[in-house]
């Protein structure tokens, strides 16, 4: 897989810092509470496991898969709800967890949804945050890193599937997906 990426952007070390980083703000921000945490599948599935580790709280983590990008590099306009979670948002502060926020219209389709459901407070912690690659305003609220607009793979991001198993998020050759 090494062979397949044209620069390594955010290794271990580094996104482990990230996650040490956030992890505390978070327990600071939410002192007191109990937040419901909304992991996003599959790509947070890494970020999840690590940022949460981190975080000292009580916490009702949650799982949902929505799905945009079927598999490829382009989003499709188009996001469908995979695997709804079956536990009550309402009331609840809840955080939401992305491995990115690229478009931005995963993120506007999931805080819709639990704004409808009656969520008190709707809040986003995302590794990367790829700003030039946004089609709707939206911002996250808690961000690991800022990305340039290249595609990546890599710690739960995939091309068809592929990828999310390599410990460090890099970008993936054109000539893999251009051909
Ligand atoms: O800001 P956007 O342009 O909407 O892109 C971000 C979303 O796209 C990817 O999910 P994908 O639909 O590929 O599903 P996956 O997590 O299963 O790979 C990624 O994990 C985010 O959830
Ligand atoms: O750059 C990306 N890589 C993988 N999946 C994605 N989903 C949105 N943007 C990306
Ligand atoms: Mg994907």
């Amino acid at each position: 897989m090494d062979n397949d990426i044209q620069e390594v952007l955010f290794d271990q070390d580094s996104i482990h810092h990230a996650a040490v980083r956030l992890g505390k703000q978070i327990t600071k921000d939410y002192a007191g509470e109990e937040p419901v945490v909304l992991s996003v599948l599959k790509g947070a599935y890494l970020w999840t496991a690590d940022l949460l580790r981190e975080v000292d709280l009580y916490v009702k983590l949650e799982f949902i898969k929505i799905s945009s990008y079927h598999g490829g590099v382009s989003s499709t306009n188009s996001i469908s709800l995979v695997t709804d979670i079956h536990s009550d948002v309402q009331g609840r502060d809840v955080i939401i967890l992305e491995d990115i926020v690229d478009t931005g219209q995963s993120l506007l389709f999931l805080k819709k949804l639990l704004a409808e459901r009656g969520a008190k407070s709707i809040q986003v912690a995302t590794l990367l945050d790829k700003k030039e690659g946004r089609k709707v305003e939206i911002k996250a609220d808690y961000i690991g890193f800022d990305v340039r607009n290249e595609f990546v793979v890599g710690y739960g991001l995939d091309y068809k599937e592929m990828y999310r198993n390599l410990p460090y998020v890099g970008i993936l050759k054109k000539e893999v997906y251009s051909d």
